[in-house]
């Protein structure tokens, strides 16, 4: 019998996507089909980093394909591409960057830094390139926990180079303050500040900046998430009820500047003695879960309060480095597929597709 494109494409249609939990036709993944001669040939590609699943997409393909009688040779690649997205209205897109993710919380102590730290890392373990921008400018944590010393280069007037810390580009306020004096800064300062940093550094081909956003919802935060042109926002909470309650303040300030949300991540979800094994919810349970039905937004997943966690990230080696193949830069992995995955789904900016209108008079 002879095999089919509509043999393949039916298929194909019965393949869920593990992580997306779409079928590879209707998720627009499947390109270059061809059949000849019973031959299959086709790519998968995915728009979302995601090398750790590459194989067992390949796999899961090639099996269920083999089963289509008379079939022969049978030919899979997986990859991946990543492309731009909008960002709210009336905001300038930064050079250099595809796609930038907020990573903000209501409240300061809940595990912002060190989420987006792994979260970035990632992503960029997955396949991305990934920079990271320190806007917490009260307590930039990030050159510590990336391991990053000294000072940026500058090569022209007016730009600072990133700083490289496990393969990530960096920027941060505390690259170029003393660590050890306080910032004592108003409002305004630290937004056109924060501005400059983020607009002077020059990116290089990024698909993804990942920026740490200052804790709390005041006018810092706002203006922020009005000036930064951000493709989504990640919310960090715990599950105590008064961190959530902040978290839920966040939520609100994003979707007033018509910034997507992309998910929330709870930390420091349960503990798990490491004696006896017991799990325990120090800071109750559910409750993430419970805000993002409340507010129709997606839970993209929990972390547990565990020890290796602080101990790596304040060594300048975080988890998803220290321990690549561990449980829990597993589970940060699946995050940031998650986060991909939502950001792949937002609408595209199409703004390089468009020619330049020029009205004359003439
Ligand atoms: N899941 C976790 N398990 C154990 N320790 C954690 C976990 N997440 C974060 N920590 C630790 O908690 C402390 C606070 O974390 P972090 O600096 O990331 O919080 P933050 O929300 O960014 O705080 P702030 O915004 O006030 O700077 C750090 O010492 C960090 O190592």
């Amino acid at each position: 019998m002879a095999v089919t494109v509509e043999n393949v494409e039916t298929v194909l249609r019965s393949i869920i996507n593990p992580d997306s939990k779409i079928d590879l036709m209707s998720s627009g993944s499947i390109k270059n089909l061809s059949v000849s001669d019973n031959n299959i040939q086709l790519e998968v590609v995915l728009g979302y980093p995601a090398k750790s699943q590459f194989q067992a997409i390949q796999d899961l393909v090639i099996a269920a394909l083999k089963k289509i009688a008379d079939v022969k040779n049978i030919q899979v690649t997986v990859s991946s591409n990543i492309v731009a997205h909008t960002v709210q209205r009336g905001v300038k897109l930064l050079p250099g960057v595809k796609n930038i993710i907020a990573v903000a919380s209501g409240k300061g102590g809940v595990g912002k830094s060190t989420t987006a730290a792994n979260l970035a890392l990632a992503l960029s373990a997955e396949g991305a390139r990934v920079g990271i921008l320190d806007a917490d400018i009260y307590g930039p944590s990030l050159p510590m926990m990336l391991g990053i010393n000294g000072r940026p280069q500058t090569k022209e007037e007016n730009t600072i180079e990133p700083m490289e810390g496990h393969g990530l580009q960096a920027s941060s306020i505390g690259f170029l303050v003393d660590q050890d004096s306080p910032m004592v800064w108003r409002g305004p300062m630290v937004t056109s500040a924060l501005e400059q940093l983020l607009r002077q550094t020059r990116w290089r081909d990024l698909d993804y900046l990942i920026v740490d956003m200052p804790p709390g919802t005041g006018d810092i935060q706002l203006t922020l998430s009005q000036k930064v042109p951000v493709t989504g926002a990640v919310i960090v909470t715990t599950p105590q009820d008064i961190a959530l309650l902040d978290a839920r303040k966040g939520l609100k300030m994003f979707e007033k500047v018509g910034v997507p949300i992309i998910g929330i991540v709870e930390n420091m979800s349960t503990y798990i003695c490491p004696s006896c094994g017991h799990e325990e919810h120090v800071f109750g349970s559910g409750g993430g879960q419970k805000m993002c039905s409340d507010y129709n937004v997606d839970f993209l997943g929990s972390l547990p309060l565990n020890l290796s966690i602080r101990e790596q990230s304040d060594a300048g080696c975080p988890t998803v480095v220290a321990e690549p193949n561990g449980a829990i830069s597993q589970v940060y992995k699946q995050i940031a597929r998650q986060v991909a995955i939502r950001i792949a789904g937002l609408a595209k900016d199409m703004s390089s597709k468009f020619p330049n209108i020029v009205i004359q008079n003439t």
